[in-house]
């Protein structure tokens, strides 16, 4: 297994290219289900989620193609990739390789949409939470879907197709309303989907399928409205850029101090992020070439702050914020409020040197003066890198073991990090 070796102390200075975002790249990627025609993907990031979704959608008969890098092309530039989904030759998605990632999950509403049936094993993902499936087969339920759980896998049949309906979630799900968003544009009549979540990656979701010839209104809103259509076509897109890397290099260099450029970072993505990052004492300025995050000079500030679904502080970001807030001066809150046990980083934060003090859902930080290199361990993906950002600025050699984690949502971390200054190196094996 990889390990990442890092010798802290160093500023960040520099400009890091930001990719497309893991999280609209993959329903995206499933998205492709819904039509017979090309989907072709713009700025699909290196990830290996999305790789492990490729082969996901391979197993339906799905032909994927990866544009090869060819000679003279912008090593930092995203993939582009052409999905073809003409024929499905299976519905169904099994358990090796459902299980490795959540998102994979969310190819039962296209299966069913388009084919009337998809067994989908029960997924897997981060282990953050028990985050249990119930309000997606709810929806798809109100879809006119007969849904039952077997063996680990959930069957869903709609011999007739799905048919519109009001959809109320008890409680703001990304992954819900990816769901229903999918199942809906295929239906026979309207949806309203109250309670959505209002993310970013929903919106470029919605976008996509409506250059496909979707009809979605109120995307980014908490009401989407849905006016089913008999087919889709093939269409082109961009896929957003990462708010949740740029965000976790923005608290990097916010940690360290120095100066990065964070080109094609859109601010809008993360305003409530960002406004807790300067609130820190990060200067931050947002152009149309992306974000510049400096830190020099001034201490990092202490933060009171508490995770929410957009437009809120992300939980995506919670780790991340909680290494910067290691050494604060003072004492910082963080309290988590979208998965029950997303606390994995703060017994590996506390081997640099962090004091950090859990009650239940809520963390009191108080800041040391220094953190000290140790060896520690990944164990999801947004809690690995916030072991990468505490261990940026403790001194001396940290070793970070089970970095698959990282692989999973952060392309060439080490390439990025090490090219604004970062003594930073994978060793393999
Ligand atoms: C691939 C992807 O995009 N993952 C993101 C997505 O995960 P994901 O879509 O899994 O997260 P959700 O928004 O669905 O989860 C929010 C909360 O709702 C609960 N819940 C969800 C569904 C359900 O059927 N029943 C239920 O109780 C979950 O356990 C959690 O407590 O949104 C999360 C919240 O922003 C992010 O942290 C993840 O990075
Ligand atoms: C939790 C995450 O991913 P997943 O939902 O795939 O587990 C994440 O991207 O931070």
């Amino acid at each position: 297994m990889d390990r990442i070796r890092i010798v802290g102390g160093n500023p960040l200075n520099g400009t890091i290219p930001i990719s497309g975002a893991k999280n609209a790249a993959l329903p995206l990627m499933i998205a492709g289900l819904l039509t017979e025609e090309k989907l072709v993907l713009e700025n699909v990031p290196r990830l290996a989620d999305v790789a492990q979704l490729q082969r996901i959608l391979g197993n339906h008969g799905i032909d994927i193609t990866v544009n090869g890098k060819r000679r003279g092309d912008d090593a930092y530039a995203g993939q582009t990739m052409e999905i073809d989904a003409r024929v499905i030759v299976d519905t169904t998605a099994p358990y090796e390789l459902v299980s490795k990632m959540r998102a994979s999950f969310w190819v039962i509403a296209p299966l069913l949409a388009r084919m009337g049936e998809a067994k989908v094993s029960l997924p897997g993902g981060c282990a953050i939470g028990t985050r249990p499936v119930d309000f997606h087969l709810d929806a798809l339920r109100a879809l006119g879907a007969e849904i039952e759980i077997d063996g680990g896998y959930v069957l869903a049949r709609a011999p007739k197709g799905l048919v519109g309906a009001q959809i109320v979630f008890p409680k703001v799900s990304v992954g819900a309303t990816h769901t229903a968003i999918m199942a809906a544009s295929l239906a026979k009549g309207d949806t309203v989907i109250k309670n959505a979540a209002r993310e970013p990656e929903i919106v470029d979701l919605a976008d996509c399928i409506n250059a496909m010839g979707g009809r979605i209104e109120g995307q980014g809103t908490e009401t989407i409205r849905i006016t089913g259509v008999p087919r889709l076509r093939g269409a082109r897109h961009t896929v957003l850029p990462d708010r949740i890397e740029t965000g976790t290099y923005a608290m990097a260099v916010a940690m360290t101090g120095g100066e990065v450029m964070l080109s094609g970072a859109r601010g809008d993505l993360l305003e409530s992020a960002l406004d807790t990052l300067r609130g820190a004492g990060a200067e931050i300025t947002v152009s149309n070439e992306g974000l510049k995050v400096k830190r020099n000079g001034a201490g990092i500030a202490p933060v009171e702050v508490t995770t929410e679904p957009f437009p809120g502080f992300p939980t995506d970001l919670q780790a991340q914020l909680m290494a910067l807030t290691t050494r604060a001066k003072g004492t910082s809150t963080i309290t988590e409020t979208i998965f029950e046990n997303r606390f994995m980083h703060v017994q590996e934060l506390a081997r640099l040197g962090a004091s950090i003090h859990l009650d239940g859902q809520v963390a009191t930080i108080e800041g040391v003066e220094r953190l000290k290199g140790a060896p520690v361990m990944a164990t999801d993906l947004r809690a690995s890198v916030s072991l990468v950002i505490g261990a940026l600025a403790a001194e001396g050699e940290s070793m970070i073991h089970r970095v698959y984690h990282l692989d999973r949502g952060f392309e060439r971390l080490e390439e990025k990090l090490s090219a604004c200054g970062a003594e930073i190196e994978r060793i393999a094996g």
